[in-house]
């Protein structure tokens, strides 16, 4: 199969972002405070920070779903003021439409957009690159979690996003899937070459799946620590999980992130 490569675009510049909201009770919430970060195209980024932080509300306003208070968000220089297809998004629960087959959840984004003609064959294409083919006449609820997910992944591929960004996306998956997924994903990410920003909950996940991992302060969030991941990858099979480097890493990342045993606001796998 041959897909076209992206072209190497895809960086993504946050400039002393700060984003408030109003609670129900009134009263201001300061979710992101001078918060700054530089990616560049063809990065795989994971965000992790204790609960509530604000990793989901950095992603939408990458995505483009709520505006900054203060500062400004780029991508590839331009600044970002609404949603676009070059910015796909993957959540934990794939939210497909039930009465929509696999082919026609994937296909969605191209229909909307009237470009469906043209662009007919890539659907098949994506629904290869993500193993899902023979599925295409299913409807989701004929699919495992690991399945639905993977149509998510090519429902967001097939609009070329230049930037994935991915929110707990296999948070709901038990862990031998999870680890399949993992893969999947470092694959297509080979693949394509896209920008990934993905927020985890699991140091493991991080390690495995990162070129840097942000670690974000509690509430206001900013991005405390910048840990390059400098192991390398398995052609096949990503990092070893169980080797020396990797093992050392995820104890520096559960210092970092203050893991006494005892905070109750910290929710990582270990
Ligand atoms: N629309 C909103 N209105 C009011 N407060 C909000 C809104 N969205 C987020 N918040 C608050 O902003 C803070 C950050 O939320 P966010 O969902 O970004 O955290 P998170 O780090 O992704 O959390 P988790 O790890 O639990 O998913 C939280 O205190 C949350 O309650």
């Amino acid at each position: 199969m041959v897909i076209d490569t992206v072209e190497k675009t895809g960086s993504i510049t946050a400039h002393n972002v700060r984003k408030e909201f109003v609670d129900a009770k009134g009263e201001t919430v300061i979710a992101l405070n001078n918060v700054n970060a530089d990616i560049v195209p063809g990065e795989f980024i994971c965000l992790i920070g204790p609960s509530g932080c604000g990793k989901s509300t950095f992603l939408r306003l990458i995505a483009g779903l709520i505006k900054p208070t203060e500062g400004e968000i780029y991508l590839d220089g331009e600044k970002i003021t609404k949603p676009g297809y070059e910015r796909g998004l993957v959540f934990q629960d794939p939210t497909l439409f039930p009465w929509l087959n696999i082919h026609d959840n994937i296909a969605f984004g191209l229909k909307a957009r009237h470009i469906y003609n043209e662009k007919k064959k890539e659907v098949k294409e994506f629904i290869d690159l993500v193993n899902l083919d023979g599925f295409e006449k299913a409807l989701p609820h004929h699919l495992s979690g690991g399945m639905a997910q993977r149509a998510g992944l090519a429902r967001a591929l097939v609009n070329h996003p230049k930037v994935l960004l991915l929110d707990e996306p296999f948070g709901a998956l038990d862990a031998f899937t999870r680890m399949n997924m993992q893969d999947e994903l470092l694959r297509i990410w080979k693949e394509r070459g896209t920008t990934m920003i993905m927020v985890t909950h699991d140091v493991d996940e991080a390690v495995y799946l990162s070129d840097r991992i942000f670690v974000m302060t509690p509430r206001p969030a900013k991005i405390e620590t910048v840990i390059k991941v400098d192991i390398s990858r398995n052609e096949k099979h990503g990092r070893k999980r169980d080797s020396v480097d990797f093992l050392n890493l995820r104890s520096k990342i559960l210092q970092v992130l203050n893991y006494t045993g005892k905070e109750t606001t910290v929710e990582y796998n270990i």
